[in-house]
């Protein structure tokens, strides 16, 4: 499936370095995986981390759940050796850490060519660079990283995220204007589900296409809010065909449930749909 058609409404962590947690994960329902050799990992642990990380993924079946590996920075002293382990390694993207400039992304696209980029979205610069950081031709996906957003803001955590709210929708525009994939930041307490679906719900109403997340818990919730309701299913498919009546009668506008329908909510509507089915799809698959 490709990036465009894949659902990205779940995206979980995993530490590169837990060999128990890899093997579970090849049985959750996660639509992708980000491994991480970044924060999860502790600084003793990097080297065995990427080892042991490039050999699951050369012999790993992971089936269709999308393979991304979050390196560490270049400017750290892990960066280089981890993106020359993935070489080679069959991954759909690599991860950037605290992507502050499109000039991020090209250095790591000078060491490594034909993979994916994405771009951690996490410190104040790259809130402001977001639409150049989105326009480099190697990048296709960002992810929100609200934990370090938070720490270089002074911000605090609150429910309704409002402190994050301004970088939550620039990196958005920018997603948007350059046709880019855009998952939500973690929320931290992994037994809070209450909690969880209601930041879910906020992030799918901005416009996410899913969230980034810690624990195998914290799945059905994400891939529940991030997928079409039933509701939002009949609605879609009854917009179509009245919206495909008034055209039969030479009408641009249709009514549906005393709403005014015209082509651009078909859009939508068949929208809506491509993505219950891909939902369906990788579920069967
Ligand atoms: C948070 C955890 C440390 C909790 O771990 P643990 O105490 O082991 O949880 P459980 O005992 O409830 O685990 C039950 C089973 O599930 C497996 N497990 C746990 N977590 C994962 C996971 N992420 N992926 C796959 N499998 C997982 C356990 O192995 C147990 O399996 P089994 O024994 O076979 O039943 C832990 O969940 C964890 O480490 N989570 C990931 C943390 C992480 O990746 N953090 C970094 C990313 S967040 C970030 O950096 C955001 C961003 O950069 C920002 O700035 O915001
Ligand atoms: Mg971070």
């Amino acid at each position: 499936m490709d990036r465009l058609s894949h659902p990205w409404r779940s995206v979980l962590y995993i530490p590169g370095s837990k060999e128990r947690a890899l093997e579970k994960a090849k049985g959750l329902p996660a639509d992708a995986i980000i491994f991480d050799l970044e924060d999860a990992v502790a600084i003793e642990e990097k080297p065995r981390a990427r080892a042991l990380l490039a050999e699951t993924l050369r012999s790993a079946d992971y089936g269709q759940r999308a393979r991304i590996v979050r390196i560490n920075g270049l400017d750290t002293d892990w960066g280089r050796d981890d993106v020359a382990a993935m070489v080679g390694v069959p991954l759909e993207a690599i991860l950037i850490p605290k992507v502050n400039s499109a000039a991020d992304v090209q250095a790591v696209a000078d060491l490594i060519p034909d993979v994916d980029l994405w771009a951690m979205m996490e410190t104040p610069l790259g809130m402001l660079n977001a639409a150049g950081i989105a326009a480099h031709p190697r990048l296709v996906g960002m992810v929100m990283g609200t934990n370090d957003l938070a720490k270089d803001l002074g911000t605090r955590f609150r429910a309704d995220r409002l402190p994050m709210i301004t970088g939550l929708g620039l990196c958005l525009l920018a997603a948007r204007a350059h046709g880019v994939t855009i998952v939500d930041g973690v929320y931290n307490a992994f037994k809070d589900a209450e909690g969880l679906r209601a930041e879910c719900t906020q992030g799918r109403d901005m416009g996410f296409d899913g969230k980034t997340l810690i624990h195998p818990d914290q799945l059905a919730v994400a891939n529940e809010v991030f997928a079409p309701s039933e509701a939002e299913i009949d609605l879609a498919r009854r917009q179509i065909a009245a919206f495909d009546a008034a055209k039969a009668e030479g009408q641009g506008v249709a009514v549906v449930d005393g709403k005014i329908v015209e082509n651009l909510h078909i859009v939508t509507a068949q929208a809506t749909l491509a993505k219950a089915q891909a939902i369906a799809a990788l579920s069967a698959g």
